[in-house]
């Protein structure tokens, strides 16, 4: 009988992209495949563009960290969630579930875990999301992308793994990304990415000094969605709201980026060796998962990083000079990693774990 694999995981896309590196191999390998995340996450649009993976949506919910009318219908929502995903999975029988976090995540894994499926957690990032937290102790392995990550967690469970990389990004074509973006073949590209839901502040800043950035490179801009700014449109300037099998082309014509520190970003910019200048996302708008992943990429000597506070004209544009000029540098130090093995070890750990 074929094997029956369920993947979830939702929110943003970087707690999907991984999903999306792996279902490709499984499908290879003749496993039936579902996918459950929200009823209306970015996961679904972004599931949706796969051949034959039918998705279920599920209720979801989402703690705040400050007051919303929602946090009193968001246990709701959960717990609806919660027999939802309770009664797929007693249906679906699925011999695992692969699961990449977000709060959708959840309720998926704490209904496996009632109905014996053994569960695979993803962590992205340093320090795990609120969501694997509550989500671990029902999990079978956790798997960390950063080797701190195992520290505070179970060791019997915990697998350092390292990042999965989609493969299609490893195919990427510098002179397909220049014509899609009617870019010139003689003059350096830069990538400017926000993160999958784009940056408010980054797009700001780049916008600010258009002139003095477009003076050395050409830029391509993934901002997010309704950021796109018509009136900037010029020769040289290209922006996206997302892109998704264009990704491959952009990043393989870029000569340096400048992005948020989202954990599967920049393992697919060092994996590309793609000279880094990162602005992480401030403890103020998040847990600080970005500090950590940006410092600990500064230490290995990958990248530049440029903290929110202190992002003023001056200092940027010193950075994306210091980042540019130094480039060898980083490529150098980049190319010393190698993360080919990853997606070859998780893939065996699934099979043997599914049950
Ligand atoms: C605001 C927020 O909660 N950010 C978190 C979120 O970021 P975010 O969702 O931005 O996550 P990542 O940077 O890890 O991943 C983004 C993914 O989207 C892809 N991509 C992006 C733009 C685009 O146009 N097309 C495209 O395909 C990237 O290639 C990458 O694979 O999850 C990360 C991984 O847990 C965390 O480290 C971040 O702190």
């Amino acid at each position: 009988m074929k094997k029956k694999i369920i993947f979830t995981g939702g929110g943003t896309a970087g707690h999907v992209t991984v999903n999306l590196a792996l279902i490709p191999k499984f499908a290879q390998d003749g496993w039936e495949i579902k996918y459950i995340g929200s009823e209306n996450g970015i996961e679904k649009q972004l599931v949706a563009r796969l051949d034959r993976v039918p998705y279920a949506g599920i209720s979801t919910g989402k703690l705040r960290r400050y007051f919303d009318w929602n946090n009193f219908k968001d246990p709701f929502r959960v717990i609806k969630g919660i027999f939802q995903a309770y009664s797929l999975i007693k249906r679906e029988k699925p011999n695992i579930l692969f699961s990449k976090g977000g709060f959708v995540s959840v309720p998926v894994v704490l209904a496996a875990w009632l109905n014996r499926v053994p569960v695979i957690i993803h962590e992205s990032d340093i320090t795990p999301g609120l969501a694997n937290k509550i989500a671990m102790p029902f999990a079978t392995r956790i798997c960390t992308t950063f080797p701190e990550t195992a520290k505070g967690l179970d060791p019997k469970k915990t697998v350092y793994v390292g990042a999965i990389i989609r493969d299609e990004l490893k195919r990427g074509s510098r002179e397909r990304g220049l014509s899609l973006c009617g870019f010139q073949a003689d003059k350096p590209v830069l990538l400017i990415m926000g993160g999958s839901l784009g940056s408010q502040k980054i797009n700001q800043v780049v916008r600010q000094n258009l002139d003095s950035l477009m003076r050395y490179f050409q830029i391509v801009h993934l901002c997010g969605k309704g950021q796109v700014d018509e009136s900037l449109i010029r020769p040289g300037y290209k922006q996206f709201e997302y892109i998704n099998e264009e990704l491959a082309d952009v990043m393989a014509m870029a000569d340096m980026v400048i992005s948020r520190a989202g954990s599967n970003s920049i393992f697919e910019f060092l994996y590309l060796r793609k000279p880094m200048l990162l602005i992480p996302l401030s403890r103020a708008a998040s847990r600080g998962d970005q500090i950590l992943n940006a410092e600990s990429f500064r230490k290995m000597g990958y990248c530049d990083v440029l903290q929110e506070e202190e992002l003023t004209t001056k200092t940027f544009l010193q950075k994306v000079e210091g980042v540019f000029n130094n480039r060898d540098r980083y490529i150098a130090e980049m190319s010393k990693s190698n993360s080919d093995e990853t997606m070859k070890q998780v893939i065996d750990m699934i099979k043997q774990l599914a049950k």
